[in-house]
This record gives structure tokens, sequence and C-alpha cells, in this order.
């Protein structure tokens, strides 16, 4: 284990271990949460990363039907279409004990995510913030959650005094338009994880860290630089 500023890293011989033991992590702050306050609140990253974690996590035994999931970020795709963060969340963790838990999906059907951003809002607005535990993930690129760079409303999600709880996102690498929660509402956690893997992002990770990534101004510096909650990584090769 390495701690840099405010991040620590834990790493990994390999994506199970890496996933167990992140599963263990997380399933134990659920269980705080739910002796202490009865409930409980997860925002999830999709993409390909986390599968083996949500497989881990949904064989965890605790009360979920009084945990609340939600997501980082969601590609505007219908639920059905396999880009869709809500699909994988739905086959991978809302499955086992943990098919009990409600699902707060960011995507709503409208045909933009600017059109679907008021209904977004409200459900994020509707959830018991703090989250008890934000799972964050990084694409090759350094976006995290759809903090992409050129992002069309990028400096507004990373803006830390601003009010927009989510935001739309159009930018050249994201694929689709897609929709985020902001930066300073993924800090209201009690847990904050990025879930990584292989020596490309781990080397895009030690940039930021050194300073040396300023050319790039990969948006996950953000995330990396804040001061309000430490940042666990996790990494495997
Ligand atoms: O598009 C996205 O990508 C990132 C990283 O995904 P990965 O496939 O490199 O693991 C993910 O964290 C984000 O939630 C997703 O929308």
């Amino acid at each position: 284990m390495t701690t840099h500023l405010n991040v620590t890293t834990h790493s990994f011989t390999d994506g199970h271990a890496q996933a167990v033991a992140l599963a263990e992590r997380v399933a134990a702050r659920l269980r705080a949460a739910l002796i202490e306050r009865g409930r409980a609140v997860l925002a999830v990253s999709g993409g390909s990363t986390p599968k083996e974690f949500f497989a881990c996590l949904a064989r965890e035994a605790l009360d979920w039907a009084n945990v609340q999931i939600t997501l980082v970020d969601e590609r505007w795709v219908p639920d059905n279409d396999e880009r869709s963060n809500a699909k994988l969340v739905k086959s991978l963790l809302l499955q086992h004990a943990a098919s009990a838990a409600q699902f707060v999906p960011l995507y709503t059907g409208a045909p933009t995510p600017e059109d679907g951003l008021a209904i977004a809002n409200t459900r994020i607005d509707a959830l018991p913030l703090p989250f008890d535990a934000v799972i964050l993930g990084m694409g090759d690129d350094g976006h995290t959650a759809s903090f992409f760079p050129g992002g069309d409303h990028l400096a507004e999600a990373l803006d830390l005094d601003g009010h927009a709880r989510v935001l739309s996102m159009r930018a050249p690498g994201a694929g689709e338009p897609r929709i985020t929660l902001s930066l300073p509402t993924l800090l209201e956690t009690r847990a904050l994880y990025l879930l990584v893997s292989g020596e490309k992002k781990r080397d895009l990770l030690a940039d930021v860290r050194l300073g040396l990534d300023v050319a790039q101004n990969y948006p996950v510096r953000a995330v990396l630089t804040q001061q309000r909650v430490p940042v666990a990584v996790y990494w495997c090769p």
C-alpha cells in the first residue's frame, strides 16, 4: 500500500484479488451504514473494469432491500443497449443477494440527456446523501465518470463550488452523449474508490500525481487533487 497526499493505492496481483478486496470493503461500508442509519446509498461506474467487482459484491450477505444504487454516469442509450451502464449494473450487480436493492437510473428515456436532465436531477436529489461509497473508474484518456477531455460541460462538472448535481456531457471521445454526476456531488460520500487496471492507467495516474500531465490535462486530476475526500485507488495489472 502506498499513500501520496490524499491518495492511497492498493495494488493486487490480479483482477480477482482486486475485485474480492473491493467488494469486501464496500460491503463493510454498506453494512455499517445499515446498522447506523437503516439504509445505504452506493454510486457505481460502468465500463468494463467493474464487472468482476459487481459479481463479487452481488453475493455479499447484507440487507440489500435497504440499499439504493445509482450510477456515477451514463451513456445516453436505452437500457437494453450493450453500451448502457444500467444494463451492466442490472446484469451483474443487481443479481443474487443484491437483486433486492433499489436501482436509481440516470437514463430517463428522453431523446437527449439535456431533455432528461431535470428528471435525473430529481432522482439524485431524492437520495439520502452523502453516499456511503462511490466507485469511480477511469478511461485511457483520463476521463472518470463522464468528465471527458474537451467535454462541453467539463468545467461546470468539475467546479467544486458548483451546485449542479447532474450534467449532460458531449465530448469528441465520449462515443455517445452522456449524463454525469458532478464532482461536488460525487465527493458527497463517506468513501471514494477508484478502480483501475493495467500498466497504462497506472502510469497515467502516476503522471497526474507527479504533475506531469499538464499538457494532456486529464480530468481525473480533479479527483486526485481535491482535498475533501481521501481517494483509495484499487489497482491490478
Ligand atoms: O465510459 C465509461 O468509461 C469509464 C471507464 O471504463 P473502462 O471500460 O475503462 O473501465 C467508466 O468509469 C465510466 O463509468 C463509463 O461510462
